[in-house]
């Protein structure tokens, strides 16, 4: 029989999840799974859980939480050699990763995709030692993720970050950095960089419209030095995808990503504060196998 093990925060989003777990358990034993349930308690445990799955050697972790939840998880399973197949059930504030898994928000129809068995490989971003699902970066307009309260993040979602950002932007300026990417150079002063896995980002669904997530290849935006106009002006295309030829803009594929700076600069990984640069990216081509949709599975994305 084939074993899942279910790592859920119970305090994701608006708390959904545990109303749902008699279904949840029912519909993976019809699709003949034993399944068990592991609630986490708070900051790491998640990714904690995830190790103990993988020893345990279970096939299937499902995760039942937001990017953050997902993102431990992520991290307790890539440092493995054996790595459980992946589930996600989207219960958070914020659900880029699943968004761009086309995993959908209803929580039993997201069980239906897991137990439906279709997967995926997909690319891991590995900063510095720790992993990441979605996009990590720096500057001074990427720590606003770490500013916005947890309660008014709960209250009012996204909004919560446009607020703040709308709030920041006046106090926001450019740092001296040098980034490496697949053997160019940029030097020079940015706004900000940010290393992307996925489309959607943080609100932003065009931010990287041409990524895919199992071609081996993170998207590099470099946005330079500009005033509060022009930055406004850019972020405005972005909504809308239209940011990638602007000139204020180096916008590049690559799979391996070095970033210094003289100036203390703060990172940013998946959403949470993720140390000081120097900072080195690699992509882990193909490092994790997820249940999608079977409308999602292109051709060239089936497992090898
Ligand atoms: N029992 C718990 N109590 C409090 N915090 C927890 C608990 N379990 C996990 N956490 C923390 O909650 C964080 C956020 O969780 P997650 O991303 O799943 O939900 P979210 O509602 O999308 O939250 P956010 O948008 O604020 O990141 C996790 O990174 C983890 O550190």
């Amino acid at each position: 029989m084939k074993r899942a093990r279910i790592i859920y925060n119970p305090t994701a989003g608006r708390e959904i999840f545990k109303r749902h777990i008699a279904e949840v358990l029912q519909k993976l034993e019809m699709a003949g799974y034993e399944t068990s349930c592991h609630a986490t308690t708070g900051a790491g445990d998640a990714k904690k859980a995830a190790r103990v799955a993988v020893e345990r050697k279970y096939d299937v972790v499902i995760c039942a939480g937001g990017d953050g939840t997902i993102n431990e998880v992520v991290n307790g399973l890539a440092e493995q050699d054996y790595r459980p197949k992946l589930g996600v059930i989207p219960t958070g504030t914020t659900n880029d990763f699943a968004r761009a898994l086309q995993m959908p928000r209803d929580i039993e129809a997201a069980v239906d995709i897991i137990t439906a068995g279709h997967t995926i490989p997909i690319d891991i971003g590995k900063m510095n030692d720790s992993y990441f699902i979605n996009i990590a970066g720096g500057g001074r307009l990427t720590e606003l993720t770490y500013e916005v309260p947890a309660k008014l993040k709960t209250v009012l979602g996204q909004l919560a970050y446009y607020l703040k950002g709308i709030e920041m932007l006046p106090s926001i300026r450019s740092s001296e950095v040098s980034i490496e990417y697949d053997g160019k150079l940029f030097e020079g002063e940015i706004m900000l960089f940010l290393v992307a896995l996925t489309n959607s980002v943080g609100g932003f669904e065009k931010l990287a419209p041409d990524s895919s997530i199992n071609d081996g290849l993170f998207t590099l935006l470099i946005l330079k030095k500009t005033n509060l106009a022009e930055f406004i002006r850019i972020a405005t295309l972005a909504l809308r995808g239209e940011h990638i030829n602007d000139p204020n803009l180096i916008y590049s594929k690559a799979n391996h990503i070095k970033v210094k700076s003289k100036e203390k600069m703060q990172l940013n990984i998946d959403g949470e504060y993720g140390g000081l640069l120097p900072a080195e990216f690699n992509n882990l081509y193909r490092h994790l196998e997820v249940f999608v949709p079977i409308d999602d599975i292109r051709p060239e994305d089936k497992a090898e």
